[in-house]
């Protein structure tokens, strides 16, 4: 790394002029795809044929429009960091920005987990890419940037194990807030506040899916920290459904709880230190104010204690893997196998919405589980009651959501089942609860108006379905140990296992149970204060 007399960090590059000609470069691989660009490594003909990377970005299908890019480019050239991967220039071409770009040889973290991590990388991997991406983070925030888009497909790194936070597409200063700039922006409030929707719908913090309440800095720390578990699980938090329908789901619509639970099922759950499960904590606290800056991020212990670098990771995760161009060429054969596989099965489907009720339970929200690493959802009524309980909700709920405009959140709404102009009122009700517990209670509290047989009906409806889960792990115990005498010495592993599964199934209907423990209580000291 090269520093300057003011202890600045500087690019080699820095002063070298790159080609705004597409005949100066040569295209030599295919190295990714993201939602609007192609990722090529290059070669620049008059730089000696230096390897490059370009990333070409499809000016019709990006959300930004040109004037923003070329802004956010000018802008990110005035920043430097070893961590942080600066264009080397960009041009239009056709329909296209080239963004030429230094060619980080092992490619992005996602792409190095998706081939050959798909359980995630070990922890002490994890804890030098992420305090080194922290650095980026932290630096950025400091020039007043938000990234929003932080995720291990934006986290690139070298043959030496460098680590260079990327892909800077929606990324905004919160000190310019310039008209007619795509996002909205709001200074209103006590601190500087952004109000569009941006990044990828997994590893977007609450407040920014309910964008109308305004997000800020912390947004990257909540994206931060589901990256931590993306890298530790090999995905990010309800990956198994495609990006818009996850979105939706959280904010609108009703979850199955079984479709939660295929995520979990994960059989080889790794260890990992208390140090680590707090550090994502901090980061996954559904209230943005609670989280530590990047700043302070870097304190904690999880990173002061993270005393390897690049060698370690050229060691554990580059050595032996196929190059990135090799990895993007499986993934396309996977892909089209998955696309071929999936149009098969979608015509079998059953409408993943308005399966059966009695497989549903919505979510209010979402808690990090420090034991099990993960997001768990916090479960509110069951759906049937839904209808009942939300037209006798107040009438000022529906002017909360109006504010919250699903339809206008996707650029890809072929994916969602249209939410429709005039939107039902169970999906009013749940895009309001599903920022956290305190909004539940405010909009459980604002039902002061909902009859007691009512109530009376929904908590009877859930401790039904609460007995008919009971009844069935009681089952499957007594089935086990009415078999026990017929099981022989050599299926006892097999045994072992089973019982592991109905151990997990239990704390699971333990964890249902005391989530609907609390909703209960609520309502009933809701009753007495009438
Ligand atoms: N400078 C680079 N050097 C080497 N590989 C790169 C470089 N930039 C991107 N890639 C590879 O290309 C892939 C796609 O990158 P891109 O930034 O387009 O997509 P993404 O960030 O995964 O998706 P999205 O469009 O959602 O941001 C990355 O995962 C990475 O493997």
């Amino acid at each position: 790394m090269a520093y300057n007399q003011e202890g600045q960090y500087e690019e080699e590059h820095k002063k070298i002029q790159y080609p705004l000609d597409t005949t100066c470069y040569k295209i030599l691989d295919e190295i990714g795809r993201g939602v609007s660009a192609i990722v090529y490594k290059a070669i620049c003909l008059p730089m000696n044929s230096s390897v490059i990377a370009i990333k070409a970005i499809d000016l019709d299908q990006s959300k930004a429009d040109l004037d923003n890019i070329r802004r956010e480019a000018k802008t990110m050239s005035l920043l430097s960091h070893p961590n942080i991967l600066k264009a080397h220039c960009s041009f239009t071409v056709d329909r296209y920005l080239w963004v030429v770009m230094p060619f980080m040889s092992a490619g992005s973290l996602q792409s190095i987990i998706s081939s050959s991590f798909p359980d995630g990388l070990s922890e002490p991997c994890i804890a030098i890419v992420l305090k080194e991406t922290l650095n980026a983070l932290a630096y950025l925030h400091n020039q007043g940037h938000l990234h929003r888009d932080i995720k291990a497909g934006n986290i690139l790194i070298d043959s030496d194990g460098t680590i260079k936070l990327a892909d800077f597409g929606v990324s905004a200063s919160i000190y310019e807030p310039i008209s007619g700039y795509s996002s909205s922006y709001s200074s209103s409030s006590s601190c500087l506040m952004f109000t569009d929707v941006a990044g990828t719908p997994y590893w977007m913090a609450p407040e920014v899916i309910h964008s109308h309440t305004g997000y800020s800095f912390k947004a990257d720390i909540w994206s931060f920290g589901i990256t931590a578990l993306e890298l530790a699980h090999g995905r990010p938090p309800l990956s198994h459904l495609p990006p818009s329908k996850s979105l939706f789901m959280k904010i609108t619509k009703r979850f199955r709880f079984s479709d939660y639970e295929k995520t979990k099922n994960s059989k080889n759950y790794k260890k990992f230190s208390k140090a680590f499960k707090d550090m994502v904590g901090l980061c996954l606290d559904q209230d943005p104010f609670r989280r530590p800056s990047a700043e302070k991020l870097l304190k904690h212990p999880f990173f002061k204690s993270c005393n390897k670098g690049p060698d370690f990771l050229v060691k554990h995760v580059l050595h032996g893997l196929p190059s990135v161009e090799q990895r993007f060429r499986q993934v396309i054969k996977i892909q089209r196998l998955l696309s071929l596989k999936k149009s098969d099965e979608d015509n079998d489907d059953e409408d993943p919405i308005h399966g059966e009720i009695s497989k549903e339970r919505r979510i209010s929200g979402w808690n990090f589980n420090v034991d099990g690493f993960e997001l768990d959802p916090v479960l509110l009524f069951p759906a049937e009651k839904d209808q009942e309980i939300s037209r006798l909700k107040p009438d000022n709920v529906d002017d909360v959501v109006k504010q919250v405009d699903v339809s206008e959140l996707f650029s890809d709404t072929s994916t969602i089942s249209s939410p429709g102009g005039s939107r039902q009122s169970s999906e009013v009700e749940n895009a309001i609860v599903c920022g956290g517990d305190r909004k539940i209670h405010a909009e459980i509290g604002g039902a002061g108006s909902v009859s007691r047989e009512v109530m009376l009906a929904s908590l009877l409806f859930l401790k039904k379905s609460l007995d008919d889960q009971r009844q069935n792990v009681m089952n499957l115990i007594s089935f086990f140990h009415g078999e026990q005498h017929v099981v022989e010495v050599n299926r006892k592993d097999n045994l072992i296992e089973v019982i592991e599964k109905l151990r997990n199934e239990v704390e699971n209907e333990k964890k249902k149970n005391s989530a609907l423990q609390i909703e209960i209580e609520f309502l009933k000291s809701q009753y007495s204060n009438e």
